[in-house]
């Protein structure tokens, strides 16, 4: 490899020196017991950069795991290096994602929780033989044994190790598919509140199947959250049979489902969706409950156990674990995006008002002992058998008709109470209104001084039943328009984890912003991807020509080549020159997305030339045709350097996956866009006009490309943190006036 290597380099080599503070990360809970990252004490800051930002570019703070020597059995050594893998340290310091941790992870570097981690893994696998010989009953039995033993309380870090046993085991049974070493520590660091980065390829997907299934054991569900409807329902039935073993069960949220359809998914032990969807569900949830004036004493999902088919029942059962994939794309590039959604429909306004009408209008017939009793601590009115038959068989309204039963029980239950212990001129009186005169409303009488208690509600929809009681105007509120973050909504799980391909240059902001250390999960096999040196060129001309050229050489080799670009027209040139060289390819990009999965699937193929524009993260495995890996696997081309090193490391991802041999190499000239980010307009200028007059080899210039990356994405970083300044300001101000910041949003 030559010294002008280039790379995503400079922050990896940060990365080497920051990892042997590999125990910055561990200053959480360190001892045993620690359950999601709410018990981990929030990780450090991240790392402070001269100018005082937080060190985006590099991944600093990462934890990296004992690599590829996690060999299967139950005491391995991650001291020892791994004699057949490539040269590491070189792929390490050049940024490559799959540099695995074995040659520097050195028995000094093993931190207390690398340590309790291989000793879970240990505790693990000495499960294994004893469950092989059980039949499929028992360990559901053992499953079910579990479940009530984590909703006695039994900590769930103490059931870890039978649980991902049981997993592991489902999995080899179900979808003939075991758990690796490597993904059961995964699983455990998930557990524990870490975004894990594995490779693509390296079993994302099934590695979510154990923090998810102990997760979900308590009872108070667990969400894997992704990128889109096609990925929740694609690994959500790819997992199915493992849950099935362990009779867990597992809903799946779809855009087009109904409040009917989103609360049986909900009430599954684990649901997939994708996290646009669980924060709408969030927003409606919650207009809901407003409008219901049941905010303060329910919090979301707290759950008031009822379900119907109406929409006047919450969807979610409440926010106790997420696991969100794609963490990086998720939880950083769209973090800021805001997810806003209409006031309450009116539709089901008029129901709750005309429910309460109804349930008040019938309540003077319901008669205690008979239709009702009171119980003497709690003082709560509950129907009795005979009470509900009563509920069913009153006439309805249409509106009235289509809320569910469970509700109206509710409705005539509050409507009692009302009628019984809220008494005119005692608890309450009656009076215009000072905003107008000419509508009467309730106002509280304070117990305790006889005071008139103004702007003072009852709660539970107690205010509204005695409102209708009274005949005056119900105060269902409109409801607004509500909205929340990306970031806001997954802050409000008390666990958090998350999974990706490429967040070592996020880690600090992961740590910083989401209390959720990053930690690199070594591939299961060695990883064999090459990195060629890079070539700088003056212009994108020669630039092109170049890679055209690469990819006719390599083409020629039976070796199939991928080559990245960073936008549509990019493509189309690049697509030009391989037409006048004779050379068949594919081109995907924005034009012809509903072949993706097809061009994908097949660019791993003998001879394959397939230009795409920033592929999707992942989605379809790109297989090599048997006879490609002996001819040296896939060769990856990089066009230009993205904003984000992450994107380039999520193509270079493409090849060499789970041990398969591969090469790529990048390609940058000096009109390159990220020398305008990186350098500003009269610099980056400078370099142009030397480009367009320099007709030479420019690859010295390279570091050049991966300094100007991390200003960029430290801009980006700093940006995104101003603006998550000013959202905490303005919700600390909603939150002071008595405002909802979700529900009452400025715009
Ligand atoms: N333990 C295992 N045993 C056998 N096959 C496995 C195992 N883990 C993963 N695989 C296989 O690896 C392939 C990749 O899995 P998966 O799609 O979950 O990877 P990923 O990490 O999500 O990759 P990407 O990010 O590209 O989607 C699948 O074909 C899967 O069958």
């Amino acid at each position: 490899m030559s010294d002008s290597t280039l790379s995503q380099s400079d922050s990896s080599e940060e990365t080497v020196a920051s990892t042997g503070g590999v125990g910055a990360m561990g200053s959480g809970t360190e001892g045993s017991g620690t359950e999601g990252n709410g018990t981990e004490g929030g990780g450090p800051k991240g790392n402070e950069s001269d100018d005082g930002a937080v060190d985006a570019g590099g991944a600093s703070g990462m934890t990296t795991l004992p690599g590829s020597t996690l060999s299967e059995s139950a005491t391995p050594d991650p001291t020892t290096p791994n004699p057949t893998a490539p040269d590491v340290a070189n792929q390490r310091r050049s940024g490559d994602p799959s540099a695995s941790a074995t040659s520097f992870l050195s028995a000094r570097n093993l931190r207390p929780r690398m340590i309790r981690w291989r000793r879970q893994l240990a505790r693990v696998n000495a499960f294994e033989p004893i469950l092989k010989s059980e039949d499929d009953a028992t360990i559901r039995k053992r499953s079910l044994a579990l479940r009530y033993r984590a909703m006695a309380g039994e900590k769930l870090s103490t059931l870890l190790p039978e649980g991902y046993a049981l997993c592991r085991e489902a999995g080899r049974r179900a979808l003939s598919m075991r758990h690796y070493d490597v993904q059961i520590v995964g699983g455990i660091s998930l557990f524990e509140g870490h975004v894990a980065e594995m490779q693509t390829g390296e079993g994302k997907t099934l590695t979510a199947t154990l923090p998810l299934y102990l997760h979900s054991l308590v009872g108070k569900g667990a969400h894997l959250a992704t990128v889109n409807d096609y990925l929740a329902r694609r690994d959500a039935e790819w997992m199915t049979p493992l849950f099935d073993m362990l009779g867990v069960s597992v809903g799946i949220i779809q855009t087009e489902d109904d409040q009917g359809a989103r609360r049986k998914s909900y009430s599954c032990a684990i649901t997939y969706g994708t996290a646009k969807e669980f924060g709408f569900d969030f927003l409606r949830d919650r207009l809901l409950l407003r409008a219901q004036n049941r905010m303060q004493t329910e919090m979301l999902g707290g759950g008031d156990g009822g379900f119907s088919d109406s929409g006047d029942q919450v969807v979610m059962r409440g926010m106790h674990f997420c696991l969100v994939d794609e963490a990086d794309s998720i939880l950083i590039d769209e973090a800021r995006t805001p997810l806003i959604i209409g006031s309450l429909e009116d539709t089901v306004r008029d129901q709750i008002v005309e429910s309460y009408r109804w349930a008040s209008e019938h309540a003077p017939s319901f008669e205690i002992d008979e239709h009702f009793e009171i119980d003497n601590e709690t003082k709560k009115i509950e129907l009795t058998a005979r009470g509900r038959g009563r509920v069913r068989a009153l006439p309805k309204s249409d509106l009235v008709r289509t809320m569910g039963l469970v509700d109206l029980y509710e409705y005539i239950e509050r409507a009692v109470k009302v009628h019984r212990e809220f008494l005119l001129n005692r608890q309450y009186v009656i009076r215009p209104s000072e905003k107008d005169p000419n509508v009467d409303e309730i106002v509280i009488v304070d117990e305790f001084t006889g005071r008139l208690a103004e702007g003072r509600k009852w709660r539970d929809g107690i205010h509204q039943a005695i409102e209708s009681k009274e005949g005056i105007e119900i105060s269902v509120p409109t409801g607004q328009a509500a909205r929340i973050t990306v970031q806001d909504l997954f802050l409000r799980y008390p666990h958090l984890a998350g999974m990706t391909g490429t967040a070592a240059t996020s880690a600090s902001e992961m740590r910083r912003i989401y209390r959720t250390p990053v930690v690199r999960v070594p591939t299961n096999r060695p990883p064999q991807r090459k990195q060629l040196p890079p070539k700088v060129f003056g212009t994108l001309e020669s630039k092109f020509q170049a890679i055209a050229e690469e990819v006719r050489d390599v083409h020629a080799t039976g070796r199939p080549v991928l080559i990245g670009t960073r936008s549509i027209d990019k493509s189309v040139l690049l697509s030009n020159l391989l037409k006048e060289m004779g050379i068949e390819h594919e081109v995907l990009n924005a034009n012809n997305v509903e072949r993706e999965a097809e061009i994908v699937a097949a660019a791993g193929g003998l001879g394959r030339v397939t230009v795409a524009t920033n592929m999707a993260g992942r989605g379809t495995d790109i297989k090599l045709a048997d006879e490609v890996e002996s001819l040296g696997g896939m060769h990856v081309i990089c066009t230009e350097l993205h904003d984000a090193a992450r994107i380039d490391r999520q193509l270079i991802g493409r090849c060499g996956r789970q041990g398969d041999r591969g090469s790529y190499r990048q390609y940058l000239s000096l009109d390159d866009d990220i020398l305008k980010g990186g350098l500003g307009v009269p610099k980056s200028e400078k370099m142009k006009a030397r480009g367009a007059a320099n007709t030479g080899s420019a690859d010295r210039l390279a570091n050049m490309f991966t300094r100007a990356q991390r200003k960029v994405e430290r801009k980006h970083f700093r940006d995104r943190m101003v603006l998550m300044h000013h959202e905490k300001e303005r919700k600390k101000m909603q939150r002071e006036i008595g405002q909802d910041p979700y529900l009452d949003t400025p715009d």
